[in-house]
């Protein structure tokens, strides 16, 4: 649709050295893609040396963030402190933050709340596990988790929506471009319902789970998919056909 720009976000997750980002970098820094917005997710601690040596094309996000701008949290990172150095982006509640970490939907609804608040645009991830999908329980929980997601946020154009199926992460078992697009367009009425038609339209709604340069073009074609979130793939050089799928 055309008030939704295609979008494709990379989630190196716990990966990469100084050198192997170099290589990323290098690739990435040959992207011309304008019709596709581009953020990656580098680790917190390369977060700096990334912004400082990619083109300005692509944008940075962190992986998660605290709820709050600073105080006695060890280990935690605030959107303060990712917006002093320049990063512009949030990925939230991801699946392993869910699932490895324990975050609650109501922690999720709160870092979403909080890094709106300071400046940040955010990409909440949602997705159901094996188990609930085959308990035919889908629909329930990607709708609890957005209603969590929904109660904090004010401004949707800082929004984009990542639904990721448990089961299809970092497994090579892609959802079929036909199951991707049905959640996708139940996500797309929920929002028509819950927050507005014109929000429902103009969010996007982008898919993560095992995509590759060879099953993103297929996946590009649902009328409801805006987009990819990339793990394992966004460490190689495929990353860059990937951003050019709608192209
Ligand atoms: O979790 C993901 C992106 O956030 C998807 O990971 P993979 O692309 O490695 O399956």
């Amino acid at each position: 649709m055309a008030e939704r720009k295609f979008f494709v976000g990379g989630n190196f997750k716990m990966n990469g050295t100084k050198a192997s980002l170099d290589d990323i970098i290098t690739n990435l820094n040959t992207v011309n893609c304008p019709v596709t917005d581009v953020v990656v997710a580098p680790p917190t601690l390369y977060l700096d040396y990334v912004i400082n040596k990619i083109t300005s094309q692509v944008q940075v996000a962190s992986q998660n963030c605290y709820k709050v701008s600073k105080g006695a949290y060890t280990g935690e990172v605030s959107p303060a402190m990712l917006t002093d150095i320049g990063v512009n982006w949030v990925v939230l509640g991801h699946s392993e933050r869910r699932h490895v970490f324990n975050e609650t939907n109501e922690l999720i609804g709160s870092k979403v709340k909080h890094a709106l608040e300071s400046g940040l645009s955010v990409i909440p991830c949602i997705g159901e596990k094996l188990d609930e999908r085959e308990a035919g329980v889908t629909e329930q929980v990607v709708f609890e988790q957005m209603k969590f997601i929904k109660d904090n946020v004010e401004d949707w154009t800082k929004v984009v929506i990542a639904y990721e199926p448990v089961w299809a992460i970092g497994t090579g078992k892609t959802a079929t471009p036909g199951q991707a697009q049905e959640i996708h367009e139940k996500l797309r009425k929920w929002l028509a319902d819950n927050v507005s038609e014109a929000v429902a339209k103009s969010t996007r709604i982008i898919y993560g789970g095992s995509v590759n340069g060879g099953n993103c073009k297929e996946l590009a074609k649902g009328k409801d998919i805006d987009g990819f979130l990339v793990g394992g793939a966004s460490l190689k050089p495929e990353f860059l056909d990937i951003i050019k799928a709608n192209a």
